[in-house]
Order: structure tokens, then sequence, then C-alpha cells
């Protein structure tokens, strides 16, 4: 089954047909809400909202372990995480949806592996892609069949918050080698490998990253509102998009 994590902008999905809501306890303790379990488009599918249905949660809080823990335990096996994003490349301008392929993590102290240190023999998990390749076809796949424009490809930085970075960090940033910026894409990516889930994610860039574009006042979220209002439209779109190809069998996972 598949599940969805909605991130900034969509603490709910307007076209999510909702059947029941269950609280699901981990050994992990709490995830960051009940699940809730629905229809899209006549398909069963899994929501759950990363940081709270009343966005309480901020993104170095957001109990990664439980949220994915708790997904599997109820039947999913695919994950899409839809994660907002600040725009670095210069074809990633506000407005703009992108599925990223690779992760620079720099994220700290989060609980970021289920293994504790009594786990033996020790394991480490190959993590040289970070992203599952048959959840990224799906999801492109989907874009083309609904029309939507989406970037394949491109570098997720994941930083800590829950500040926004200073103009020299983005610069640092993108001497590294990432296209956009976000603060949940880590530990969640690696802990969904850990339990073997096909995780992808989709990014929305909602703003320039600190320091790019025109704008001279920095990052205001009055002017992310409107961006974000939009593209989640069309983030719904894709996903009513992904689960009917899945049902007609176009999707391999
Ligand atoms: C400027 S909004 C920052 C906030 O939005 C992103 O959350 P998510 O990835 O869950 O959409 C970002 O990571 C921050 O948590
Ligand atoms: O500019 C940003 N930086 C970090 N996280 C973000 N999430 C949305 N925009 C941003």
């Amino acid at each position: 089954m598949l599940g969805i994590i909605g991130g900034t902008g969509l603490t709910q999905l307007a076209n999510l047909e909702i059947t029941h809501r269950q609280v699901g306890r981990t050994p992990y303790g709490e995830p960051s809400g009940a699940l809730t379990f629905g229809r899209i488009c006549g398909q069963e599918v899994i929501f759950l909202a990363r940081h709270g249905y009343g966005y309480t949660i901020p993104p170095h809080e957001v109990n990664y372990r439980a949220n994915l823990w708790a997904l599997k335990d109820h039947g999913v096996d695919r994950v899409v995480s839809v994660a907002t994003v600040g725009g670095i490349h210069p074809g990633l301008i506000p407005g703009t949806l992108v599925i990223p392929d690779q992760i620079i993590d720099y994220t700290h102290g989060r609980a970021a592996t289920y293994f504790v240190e009594s786990d033996k023999p020790v394991i480490h998990h190959d993590f040289t892609f970070p992203y599952c390749d048959a959840m990224r076809a799906a999801l492109l796949q989907a874009a083309a069949s609904a029309g939507i424009s989406l970037r394949d490809g491109g570098v997720y930085g994941a930083v800590q918050g829950p500040r926004l970075e200073t103009a020299a960090e983005i610069n640092r940033i993108e001497r590294d080698g990432a296209d956009m910026v976000g603060m949940t894409g880590m530990p969640e990516a690696y802990l969904a490998r850990e339990l073997a889930l096909c995780y992808a994610t989709v990014g929305a860039v909602v703003n320039h990253a600190a320091g790019r574009g025109l704008s001279v006042d920095g990052i205001q979220m009055e002017k992310i509102q409107p961006v974000l209002g939009e593209v989640m439209l069309q983030v719904r779109h894709l996903l009513e998009q992904l689960v009917t190809n899945d049902a007609a069998g176009l999707c391999k996972f």
C-alpha cells in the first residue's frame, strides 16, 4: 500500500476520502499524528502529516522513526514524501516540482537509525542511491500522464533548521553540490531504506534559497504562502495520477 507523508502546506489531502484514523503506537514513540486511512481515486492509501495535523512539530523534532515504522506496521510498502524546499539551482524557481535523486545530509542530533548498540552484527546499509528508483519512475510517469511539469533529478541538501540558512551557508551548500535545501529529507529517507520501504520525495520549491533570487528582504513566510497553495494543488493532482497509474498496473514496484 502507498503511504503519503505530507509536509509544509500539506497537512491534509483534500482529495483523500477518509475511512478512519488510527493512532499508530511504535517502539520508538508516537508518530506525528494518527494515521489517516482513506482512498484516492478508489485506491487505498495512508496519509500522515509530518509536522502534525496542526503543523506544530518543527523539523528537528519530528519523530521520523515512529512515522515510518507506523506506516510500515500498517501495511505500507512504498512511500511518497512531499517536502517543500528552497531552490538553489537557477532552474529551481518557486512553483517548480522536482524529484531529487541525491541527498547531502547536514542534520545532527536526530535519531537516525533503528539499530541500537546492542544489535549484533553491525549492519551498514547501502545508500549510494538514496531514493527508490521505482517510486521515482512512477512519479515521473504520473507527471507525464497528467501533463504536470516536473524536474527529474537534483541534490537535496538536508539542513537542521528550524532556522533558515544564511546566504553564505547557501553558497557553501551549493559548492557542495546541492540544488535545493530543506529540513526534513534526512533521516527520513535513510530510515525508509532501513525498513526496506520504496521511498521517493516530491520536492516543491516554494522560495529562492537565502541570498538567491531578487528578494532583498530575505525569505518571508507571507510570500511563500500563495506559492505553497498553487504548488500543492499540482501535488494533489500528481498523487491522483500516481494511484491511478498504480491501479492500472503501470507502476513497477
Ligand atoms: C520555509 S518552510 C520550512 C519548513 O518547510 C519544509 O518542511 P517539509 O519538508 O516538511 O515540507 C522544511 O523542511 C521546513 O521544515
Ligand atoms: O529555503 C529553505 N531552506 C530550508 N528549508 C526550506 N523549506 C522550504 N524552503 C526552505
